[in-house]
Parts: C-alpha cells; structure tokens; sequence
C-alpha cells in the first residue's frame, strides 16, 4: 500500500489510548503504534503531522436549507452550495421534512460545492474531514433493519404533540424532568414528537411493536445516511442528543428514569452519544464526490455557531437569527438549571462537556418568510428590510410571532400569532418592521432571564444567522438591550463551528489559540442610539402583547387529527366529481375533484359530516383499493385526466401525515 508521506496524520486516539492511529487522507487506517512522546496539546488528542493545502468541509442542514460549504485553514468559505428544500405543513401547527430529501439535497450541495472548488483550482484530496451540523430536536424515525425512514420527519417547530404534553404533565415524575435533562416538557424536544409518532403512525407502530424501531436526530440520520446503511454507523453528538428528553445532562447517557417516563426504554434502537469531535466515531462518507472522507465533527447548529464565533469562555454568548433564534450563554464545566425559563444544554462536547444556558425563539427569519410566502409582502427575504424602513417606526403594531407558542423566556403552549394595534393608518411597512422587533424584544426577555439565572450583565452580543444580515434588526437589537451588537463578517459561523470540531479532531486546528485570527477582522458593531427610557417603553408594550397573546389555543381545541383512533378513509363517486373523504374522531378532511378539474379540500368537524352513505375503509387496506378502483373508472363519464395524479397526490399527502 503507498503512503503520501504529505497527506500522513498520526492521530492520540481517545479509542486507543497510548497507541496512535496512522491514517491517510481518505481514512484508510494504516497501522497502531505504541506512542512514545508527542508534544502535542493536551486539550486534544490530535496533531496534524505534516500538512499543505488543507481544507475541511462542513454540511450545515438547517430548518429551510442545507448547505456544504469548503473552509480553509483560516477559516475562510473558499466553495459552497445551497440549496432550500420542501417544508410540508399538513395541518396548522403540523411541520415535517422529508428525510430522503435531507439527504438527497446533503449530497447535492457537495457535489455542487466540490465542483466549484475543482474549478478553482482545488484538488478534492485536499478535503481532509467533514464537520456537520443541523436543526436540533427535529425527529426521524427508520427501520433498523432497512434504513427506509417510517414517516417524515418531525420539526422542532412542530406542535401535535400538544395533548401528548399535556397528558404527560399529569404524570408522577414530571416536575423531576428538566432537573434530569435540563428541558421543559414542550412540544418543542423531540421525545414527545416520538411518542406522537408511536401512537399516531401505524408504521412507527408496527417496527415499534418489532423491536425495529431507530429513532435519531437529523445528526444521527446523516451520519447513518452518508457512510451508508451497510456500514450501520448509528451514533448522535452530545449537544443533538441532549435535546431528546431523553438523556441526562450529568452524565450525557441515555438515562432510565427518562426512558422509563416516556416508555421506550429497551424499546427502540437510539444512538450511541459520541463526543463532538472524534476521529473515528461518525465513520467515513460511503459514497458520492467525497466518499472515504472521514467526518470527525457534529454539533447541534446553535452549538456550532457558539463554537464558530469561538465562545469558548464562561461568560461569553451568541444569538443565532435563523429561521428561529437561539442564544447560547457559555457557562462552563457544570449545567446551570434555569429558573427564569431558559434551558440547560451542552455547549459543546470536545475533551469534556462543556454547558450552556440557552433561550429559544421559535420564530424569527420564519416570521420573514411569513410575510414573504403567506402574505406575498415581497419576493425575497432581504426585502423585508426596504419595506420596514418605508416607515418611521412600527405604526403602533407589535407582532407577537408565536406559530408555535411562545418559546423561552414565556414558554406560552396556548398562544398564537397575534398582531396588536392595528388601525386603518397600518401599513404594509409597519407590519414588517413589528416583524422584525418580535425577535428583537424576545431577545430582550430572554437576556433579562439569562442575567437573573447566572448574575452576569452581558458587555456585548455576538449575532449570526440570516436575519443578521438585516442592519435594521441588529440595530433594534441594540437599542433594545442596550450594549453592543457584533457582527461578524463572515456570517456562517454555525458551519464554521462544524469545520472547527472536525478540524479539532484531526490537527487542522491543534487547540483554541490557534484560531484567534480566524474570521476577527472586518466585523460591524452596532452601538446602542436610542434612550433607555425609550426602549423600556417599547418592551412595555411587547409584554403587554405577550399577555395579551395568551388562550389563543385551548389545549382541548388543538387540531390534532388523528389522536385516538385509527383514521379511516373513503371514496365516492359522484356525478360531478370524486369525493374522498379522511375521517378521524375530530376531524374530516374531504377532498373534491370536480368536472372541471379543480380540486378542493375542506376540513370540517366530523360531527357536520354525513359519512353514512359511503363505504369507510379501514386505512392500511386504502391506497391499493384507490389506486385500483381509480383504474377501473370511465374516463369518458369522470371526464379529468388529472384527477388520478392530483388524487393520488392528496393521497400521498394524507398518508404523509399518518393516514
Ligand atoms: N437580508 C435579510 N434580512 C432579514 N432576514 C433575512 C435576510 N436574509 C435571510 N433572512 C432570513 O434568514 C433566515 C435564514 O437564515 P439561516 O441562518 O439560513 O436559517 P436556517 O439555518 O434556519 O435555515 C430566513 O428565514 C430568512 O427569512
Ligand atoms: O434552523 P435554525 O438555525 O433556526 O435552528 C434550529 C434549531 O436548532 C432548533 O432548535
């Protein structure tokens, strides 16, 4: 076997102490040897033995986009790809992804950001680990055996597991949770997101039932993905796991009295917890432009943002203004349990855990796309910024943003997306400028919370994220806390701090100091302009607001089709048209395609429908049964040739959901 002496690393593996790992670029593990001296740092096992033209690649999969993108060793993006995917909401409060899209739009950004990084110049050699990094909580469940995905995935934005929370509040044990794993009881972790699925999900149902149940985090779904199912490398990083519900913060294992609670321990197959940076535990890519590259980094996306504008100090923060916005407060080496609504979580799991307090916003650049897709307010996001300067001010309006209640500091189940002050002088503008500030005020309440809980006053806030590209939201930002707001200058901190983990691992990088410099210069400050007086007026009236927001959604009045029974479905053939009808205990869904091709749902209380005249099918029977009796149909008397495809597509979309 030839060795390139330049793509050479001996690696201090934490998985054989005292020997060292050779290894090459593509990960072929060469040989052991006994270690003798290394003058390395001690804070990681890692050193890079001789090295040029090195570059480490990233995937960012967040909420509405996965990105790849190509850092060099100064931690400059030299090649990247972008693209969005599809967000599915089924029902109102319902948000699911499709798994096999996740990846197949992974694959597609590497193999578009290798291209361009060839065209540079670049030799994909040159690539030695992946990081990667991804929306927490959202949930995804498989066949073991298989590795096919059983049901889309839920998002942590999702909030039908209402009543499931609502139920298990009332269960002993409850109040003892968050003490275990620093989390509420939400709809927002992903163990009640799990249970929905276990009891909503046939499939889910059946594999749980079988003992073939896996269940991870978007992080343990790309790892299991990209090093192929064959290779069963089935592990979740500290930071992703730590957001189950489902693991002790203490002692970062799967713990009993957790399982226990929710009922799945011995049940389904979880992922082994890994630190987030490890030379062997994520595997190598199995396929595809990079295969053989190893991944040696995975953090949650809010970890890695604090990683990437290197937060590595108690005491340091950063608020992250993606589709949701999330700031991460480094408390160090113990969890700090709030009492002031924010979360306990892990920073980072490099040689040693390391916590955070966190407070999270469920919505923010979401809240854009809001204004951008529902109300067709402007093409692009960035415009928001051009109609919210149209106006002097908000005009009176303030928008609490809460699609999924209300998030930290208030943690509001039973709010909804309210706007307040509305006149007949509201413009557009002053609706996009109260968009804009919801992020911006709950912020606020969140470091009011952050200061109560550690008795430390915040000198400067570190921001990134999206919506941090908005000059006008950063500078309410500021004005609304009062101290500074850094900007950096290179924006993609959160797959930066991926690169940093993988890079950690492997030596790219050989401790903290050397990344001092890394992306430092160039930054925009903005400092505080308005009056305290002034802006304590202003978080007045959002308070007000939130109060007001509240009872929005009673717990009982939730849509959540589907909640006890099984659902059943049936078709009928009417002069005009193809009716079909999903009924459950709460709810019809009825779909109508008509002569004239239009098709139309409504989704009705299933007490108002009359289903007596049409034969009700039990579920697992129906898509066969509707593909054939489709078949059988005149095409002449129905007189559509769409109907089959817009059918069948409904029907694909209801059984998305667990029809
Ligand atoms: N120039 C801009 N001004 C305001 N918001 C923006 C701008 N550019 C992007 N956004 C918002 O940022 C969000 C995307 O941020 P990103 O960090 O990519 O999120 P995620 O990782 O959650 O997908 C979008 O919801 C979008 O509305
Ligand atoms: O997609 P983002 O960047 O808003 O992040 C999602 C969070 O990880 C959810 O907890």
């Amino acid at each position: 076997m030839m060795r390139h002496c330049c793509f050479l690393f001996r690696i201090h593996s934490p998985n054989f102490p005292g020997r060292i790992l050779e290894l090459d670029v593509r990960s072929q593990i060469y040989g052991l040897l006994p270690i003798k001296s290394f003058p390395f740092c001690s804070t990681f096992y890692t050193s890079l033995m001789e090295s040029s033209d090195i570059f480490v690649g990233s995937i960012d999969q967040g909420t509405t986009s996965t990105r790849f993108l190509i850092f060099n060793r100064d931690g400059e993006p030299v090649a990247s790809h972008q693209v969005e995917f599809g967000q599915i909401y089924p029902h109102p409060g319902w948000h699911e992804h499709d798994p096999l899209e996740i990846i197949a739009s992974v694959e597609t950004c590497i193999s578009e950001a290798i291209t361009k990084f060839e065209t540079a110049g670049h030799g994909r050699d040159s690539i030695k680990c992946i990081g990667i990094t991804n929306q927490r909580e959202t949930s995804i469940v498989w066949d073991h055996e298989t590795g096919e995905p059983l049901y889309n995935g839920i998002v942590w934005t999702d909030t039908r597991s209402q009543s499931i929370v609502t139920e298990l509040r009332q269960k002993s044990g409850a109040v003892k949770l968050s003490e275990l794993c620093g989390l509420p009881l939400s709809t927002y972790s992903s163990a009640p997101k799990l249970l929905w699925m276990i009891r909503h999900v046939p499939k889910v149902r059946d594999a749980f039932d079988r003992g073939t149940l896996a269940f991870g985090t978007v992080d343990a779904w790309l790892v299991y993905r990209l090093n192929g199912v064959d290779a069963n490398v089935f592990v979740s990083d500290s930071t992703n796991a730590s957001r189950t519900m489902l693991v002790n913060l203490e002692t970062l294992k799967y713990d009993e009295t957790l399982l226990d609670f929710f009922g799945v321990r011995g049940k389904i197959h979880l992922p082994k917890i890994v630190p987030s940076s490890h030379t062997t535990a994520y595997g190598v890519i199995g396929s595809g432009a990079l295969a053989g590259v190893p991944i040696m980094g995975c953090l949650g996306d809010q970890s890695a943002a604090l990683v990437g504008q290197k937060g590595f100090s108690p005491g340091m923060a950063k608020n992250t203004y993606g589709t949701g916005c999330f700031l991460l407060y480094n408390v160090g080496e113990r969890p700090v349990l709030s009492t002031h609504g924010l979360l306990a979580t892990v920073a980072y799991h490099f040689d040693r855990p390391i916590y955070a307090l966190e407070g999270s916003i469920a919505v923010a650049g979401s809240g854009i796309k809001f204004l951008q897709n529902n109300l067709g307010f402007f093409a692009e996001s960035k415009d928001v910024n051009e109609l919210a300067n149209s106006v002097d001010d908000n005009g009176g309006c303030v928008f609490v943003t809460a699609f999924s209640g209300l998030f930290a500091p208030y943690w509001i189940d039973d709010a909804k997306g309210t706007i307040f002050g509305i006149t007949q002088y509201t413009q557009k503008g002053h609706i996009a400028r109260a968009t804009l500030e919801a992020t911006c005020f709950q912020t606020k309440a969140i470091l009011d919370a952050m200061e109560k809980d550690s008795g430390h006053v915040l000198s400067e806030l570190a921001v990134d994220g999206g919506m941090s590209n908005s000059e006008l939201a950063m500078q309410t930002q500021a004005d609304l806390i009062n101290i500074p707001v850094y900007r950096p200058k290179m924006r993609e901190t959160t797959a930066l701090g991926a690169a940093i983990a993988a890079g950690l691992a492997i030596g790219v990088w050989r401790n903290f100091a050397e990344l001092r410099d890394i992306n430092r210069a160039g930054g925009t400050v903005f400092e505080p302009q308005v009056s305290q007086t002034k802006s304590k007026e202003r978080f007045e009236e959002w308070e007000k607001a939130v109060n007001m927001s509240r009872g929005w959604v009673g717990v009982n009045e939730r849509h959540e089709p589907g909640t006890n029974t099984t659902p059943r479905l049936s078709m009928k053939k009417e002069a005009e048209s193809l009716v079909v009808t999903i009924k459950d205990q709460g709810h019809s869904l009825v779909s109508q395609v008509s002569k004239d091709r239009t098709l139309t749902d409504t989704t009705k209380r299933a007490t108002r429908i009359s289903v007596k005249e049409i034969e009700v099918l039990p579920v697992p029977k129906l898509p066969g049964k509707i593909a054939d009796d489709l078949d059988d149909m005149d095409e002449e008397e129905l007189s559509f040739e769409l109907r089959k495809v817009e059918i069948l597509q409904r029907l694909k979309k209801l059984r998305s959901v667990g029809y």
